[in-house]
């Protein structure tokens, strides 16, 4: 019997657990008046201590992006013990283990899920947010291969803008930028250049180009940069890569300067666009219209409540049918 939470009764069916991130379990559930499968992650406030900050960093990100390419926020509910934060699920799993199982990407292969991992992390850096923690277990697929970055918990949002230093040691080492591991003043964008830039290394070799059995090495080998460069990468992926793992930061390659790069353009002829396919801010009479009647009010009443976005029930109601919409689904409610 699977453990069912008083606050999500009636409205969401809890199936099992899909995974565990330190201070946080993630559950697959249905989100009922829809039939969508969702992803719970579940938190009890007494064993959050400091991590509360990150909770609500999370959600506070969470809620200023909406984009086809990050883990959608529907609700959030916070109770005396606990906090239930509701997500899009991805049933694709790991971005990384479907490396594994391929052993290595194409490069084209490769360009056309790093093009995505660009275009989140472009969009998120637009709204002011650095994710920080920009790994393979944090990039995942849904149920046709659509890229969706999650894991907001370590993202900063200087309020000075992006521009301002951060000087956090955050992330996990394998990632983090040498300025990021020796504990200097950093910019959020640049360190995601870097990060962006071993993800892509693990999309186009099936590796790691920094790896260490103990964390000294591993400091050594991102400090000094040097990482092997296997025969089946293309002259264009070496200078690509090399832009993007640069030491010094000052000579590293912007998001701007890769969003209009001549790989990423390779077979594609135009720049990756960051632009999110959605916006929930806009007004859609046939779902405000599904909520109205089920609720037994007027459109502009129901309206009235969802434009608030206030990620109750109704929101995720609401996203959900938008989403479904988006892609085609017919919208209905049970
Ligand atoms: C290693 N991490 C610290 C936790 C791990 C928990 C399971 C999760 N997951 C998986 O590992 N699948 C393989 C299934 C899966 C499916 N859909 C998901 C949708 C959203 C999220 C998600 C998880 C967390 Cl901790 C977030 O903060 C956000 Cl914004 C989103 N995780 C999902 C998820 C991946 C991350």
């Amino acid at each position: 019997m699977v453990q069912q939470y008083r606050a999500l009764k009636n409205r969401y069916e809890i199936e099992k657990t899909i995974g565990s991130g330190g201070f946080a379990k993630v559950k697959l559930a249905t989100h009922i008046l829809t039939g969508e499968k969702v992803a719970i992650k579940i938190m009890e406030k007494l064993y959050l201590g400091k991590d509360l900050h990150r909770v609500k960093t999370e959600l506070e990100a969470l809620k200023g992006l909406s984009h086809h390419h990050i883990s959608k926020l529907y609700e959030v509910i916070e109770t005396p013990t606990h906090f239930f934060i509701v997500m899009e699920y991805c049933s694709g799993g790991e971005l990384f283990d479907h490396i594994v199982e391929k052993k290595k990407l194409s490069e084209m292969e490769s360009r056309l899920f790093f093009r995505q991992i660009l275009s989140a992390v472009a969009y998120a850096h637009s709204k002011g947010y650095a994710h920080r923690d920009l790994k393979p277990e944090n990039v995942l697929l849904d149920k046709d291969q659509t890229l969706k970055l999650i894991d907001f918990g370590l993202c900063a949002r200087p309020s000075g803008g992006l521009q301002c230093h951060l000087n956090t040691s955050c992330g996990s080492p394998t990632y983090a930028a040498p300025e990021l591991i020796k504990s200097e003043e950093y910019l959020g964008s640049e360190v995601d250049v870097w990060s962006m830039g071993v993800l892509l290394y693990a999309l186009l070799c099936g590796f790691l180009p920094f790896d260490a059995d103990n964390i000294k090495t591993l400091y050594e080998k991102i400090s000094n940069g040097h990482y092997e460069e296997p025969s089946w990468l293309s002259s264009g992926s070496k200078s690509l890569l090399k832009r993007m793992l640069e030491i010094d930061r000052k000579k590293r390659i912007t998001v701007e300067e890769l969003l209009d790069h001549r790989w990423m353009k390779l077979g594609f002829n135009e720049p990756v666009c960051y632009n999110s396919l959605f916006n929930f801010d806009e007004r859609d009479d046939e779902c405000v219209k599904l909520l109205a009647e089920y609720h037994g009010v007027e459109c502009d009443a129901m309206w009235g409540r969802l434009s608030k976005m206030n990620y109750d029930h109704d929101t995720a109601t609401y996203l959900i049918l938008l989403m479904r919409k988006k892609q085609g689904q017919p919208i209905k409610l049970a």
